[in-house]
């Protein structure tokens, strides 16, 4: 039976009773939050929704490794090659868990830093952390159902170099087939600190080359590829045929992801996130990347909410707050069911 607790979880009022092998149920708030021990000893927590819609969310990294429709099917990447035991092990001569390195899929938050851009490690410090269950999200509603759950990460020691002392929040809600976070930074220092953020959204599709990605035509973009030049987007839509990494300035609020293949559309919708990266390693650098198959990038694309090019200032007690809601709608070009425009615009 694959079962260790660490009753080091900071304010997680821990009732383990075994039900079965390796479950848990977890206090929060008013309602017991069904928690697994998977087979990697990770505590997973199990979001469920009356449509029949589900979600899987890590204390690890705050990281979501799953998100299934009613018809349970798989609506994240995740890497053929990443096993999450490699995780978090357990080194016996540090007698402590140690940290180890970020999940390569699903849906995490990276907090301070986007990329390789200033001093923190790539794409901040908060994957690869062990967050907790927030028995306090006011000033959002508490949760009262299975639908939900509120991750929190408090800086450490270790952050108080930089970017000060904070207190990193998200709320994960499944609701009528809608994946929605609600992320939050509050500056819990006395002086002001400015910071970058992303929800790093791993999207599963058929095939990458039959993808197109609607809402980001005409913008201006960072291409991470160019030495981070500036250009304008001159195609009506984003295809791919390369490696692609931009950063698209200034988007609107919602994003089409059409795949065609699988006549699905994903729609991004974001609100205080006005950046959008469009990600996809292609063939050689998924080669380079250790934790990612050398075809995996024909089954993914990463099409982020962020702050980055304007990062947020927080002066001392004030805080951040985020939205990101996915959802999918089944169309197809062919059926006429889908006109982009009536996704992004609501046109009749
Ligand atoms: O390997 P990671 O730290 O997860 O970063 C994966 C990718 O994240 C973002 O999309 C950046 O734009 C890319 O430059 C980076 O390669």
């Amino acid at each position: 039976m694959s079962f260790l607790m660490l009753v080091d979880w900071r304010r997680v009022k821990v009732k383990p009773f075994v039900s079965n092998l390796g479950a848990l149920r977890l206090q929060q708030e008013s309602i017991q939050m069904p928690v697994l021990m998977d087979k990697d000893g990770l505590p997973r927590i199990v979001l469920t929704d009356p449509n029949g819609s589900s979600a899987e969310v890590l204390l690890y990294g705050g990281h979501i490794v799953s998100w299934k429709n009613q018809r349970k099917e798989e609506l994240l990447f995740m890497s053929s090659k990443d096993n999450l035991c490699h995780l978090w092990k357990f080194s016996i001569e540090q007698a402590k868990w140690k940290q180890h390195k970020a999940i390569r899929g699903g849906i995490s938050p990276s907090f301070a830093r986007f990329g390789d851009v200033g001093s923190l490690e790539q794409n901040g410090m908060t994957r690869n952390r062990m967050w907790s269950l927030d028995r306090d999200p006011s000033p959002l509603p508490p949760i009262d159902n299975h639908s939900s759950v509120d991750l929190i990460l408090k800086s450490t020691g270790v952050d108080l170099k930089k970017p000060h002392s904070f207190e990193l929040r998200l709320r994960i809600t499944l609701s009528a087939g809608k994946l929605i976070l609600i992320p939050r930074v509050r500056n819990t220092d006395n002086k002001p600190f400015s910071f970058a953020f992303s929800l790093c959204n791993y999207l599963s599709v058929s095939d990458i080359s039959e993808v197109r990605v609607e809402g980001l035509e005409t913008l201006d973009y960072v291409d991470n590829l160019m030495n981070r030049s500036r250009f304008t987007e001159q195609a009506d839509a984003i295809t791919f045929d390369g490696e692609t990494d931009r950063v698209y300035l200034h988007s609107p609020d919602k994003i089409a992801i059409i795949d065609h293949e699988k006549k699905r559309t994903f729609v991004l919708q974001k609100n205080a996130l006005p950046d959008a990266v469009v990600w996809n390693p292609w063939n050689k650098k998924a080669k380079a990347l250790p934790d990612l198959g050398d075809d995996d990038y024909k089954m993914m694309l990463c099409v982020n909410s962020a702050a980055i090019d304007t990062p947020i200032l927080l002066k001392p007690c004030e805080e951040w707050k985020g939205y990101q809601e996915l959802s999918t709608v089944s169309s197809s070009y062919c059926s006429g069911q889908l006109d982009p425009r009536r996704v992004l615009y609501g046109f009749h």
